[in-house]
Formats: structure tokens, sequence, C-alpha cells
């Protein structure tokens, strides 16, 4: 007979408050707990025009020294009609002692990326070091993002791309609050 195993018996935490308590390395990135949604305008010099998104922001945790990201984007119309669903990525943002972050966060669309920067005072540098794709994915050569706590409830997110041939640049900004 198979023997089903029992249920996960640890919980994921999206608050710094409850039950497991957070590990201590995740000191810096406190205020990223919770889930956060907002809009944003993007643009690239290879597309026709810019366009204007809304996003959900996830991080949580489980007492270990890293948080669990997750986040989902939608293009959106005149009064914010929702046009299509637009980026997905999820990842592991392993934090050190020394406020150091390293980042594995991966998209449906191919791309990998391994991101490595720092967390202090509200905000998170990211930068790749190493970015692979699929052989059907587009050219991505790196990319850098900035998370700035402006406020407790507002995280502002900048996304900076190298890719099919071109420099490193503005992609994406955001304005998220938090929503739990
Ligand atoms: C909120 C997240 C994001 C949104 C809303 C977004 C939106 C878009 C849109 C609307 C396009 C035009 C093509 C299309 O209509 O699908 C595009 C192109 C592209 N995006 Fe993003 N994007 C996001 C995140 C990312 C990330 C994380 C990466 C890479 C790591 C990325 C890399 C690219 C690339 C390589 C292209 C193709 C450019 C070209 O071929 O001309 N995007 N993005």
């Amino acid at each position: 007979m198979f023997d089903p195993a029992p249920d996960y018996p640890y919980a994921e935490s999206l608050h710094a408050d409850a039950t497991p308590a957070p590990h201590p390395q995740l000191a810096p990135v406190l205020g990223l707990l919770g889930r956060w949604r907002g809009r944003g305008q993007g643009g690239y010099p290879t597309l026709d025009e810019d366009f204007a998104y809304a996003q959900e922001v996830t991080f949580s945790h489980d007492g270990r020294p890293f948080l669990r990201y997750e986040a989902r984007a939608w293009l959106l119309g005149d009064d914010d009609v929702p046009l299509r669903p637009a980026a997905r990525e999820s990842g592991w943002w392993r934090l050190l002692p020394d406020g150091r972050v390293e980042a594995l966060i991966t998209q449906p669309t191919g791309i990998a990326e391994i991101a490595v920067g720092h967390a202090a005072d509200g905000a998170i540098d990211l930068a790749t070091r190493q970015v692979a794709t699929t052989p059907t994915a587009k050219d991505v050569e790196a990319t850098r993002r900035r998370y700035t706590l402006d406020a407790p409830d507002t995280l502002t997110f900048t996304h900076d791309l190298a890719a099919v041939g071109q420099p490193l640049q503005h992609h994406l900004s955001a304005r998220l609050r938090r929503q739990s």
C-alpha cells in the first residue's frame, strides 16, 4: 500500500512578527515581507511604444536566511482595462550575514538570472552576475534592479535591462503598496 507523507509541517510567513521568527540575517529585508501591488511604466528602444502595467509581488520566509520571491504583471489599457498577462518570475533571495544578497530568479520566457547585491537602509540593489537562457529565449545579457522602501508601505522598483543587442538601460519602473 502507498503510504502518503504527512502534510508539509513548516509555515511560510509574510510577516516579520509572526511564527516562524525571521532568521536574523533577514534583518535588512524585513520591510519587504508581505504582498505588494502597484503600477509601473515600461519601455525599451526596440519597442514601438512604452506601456503601462500593474504588478503583484510577494516576499515570504520560512525562518531560514532566504526570501521566497514571486511576481506577476499584466499590461493595462485605458481605464485600467487588463490587456494581457505580462512577465512572471519567481525565485530566492539568499541573505548573507553582512547584508549581501544572492538572488536566483527565473522567468517563463526562458531566462534565469543569478544576481548579487546588497541590502541596507531600506534599499536593495541587485545586478546580474550570470544570465542563462533556454535555446529559444530572447538574448538577455544583464539586468540591474533596485527596490526602495520609500515608506513602510511603499516600495519603488526600477529595472534596467541589457538585451537584444542594446546596452543596459531602463526597462521598467513601478510603485507598489503593501496589501497585507
Ligand atoms: C513587470 C515586469 C515586466 C513587464 C511588464 C515587461 C513588459 C514587456 C513588454 C510589454 C515587452 C514587449 C514585448 C511584449 O509585448 O511582450 C517586453 C519585452 C522584453 N522584455 Fe520585458 N517586461 C517585464 C520584465 C522583464 C524582465 C524581468 C526581463 C529580463 C530579465 C525582461 C526582458 C525583456 C526582453 C528581452 C524583451 C524583448 C525586447 C525585444 O525583443 O525587443 N522583461 N517586456
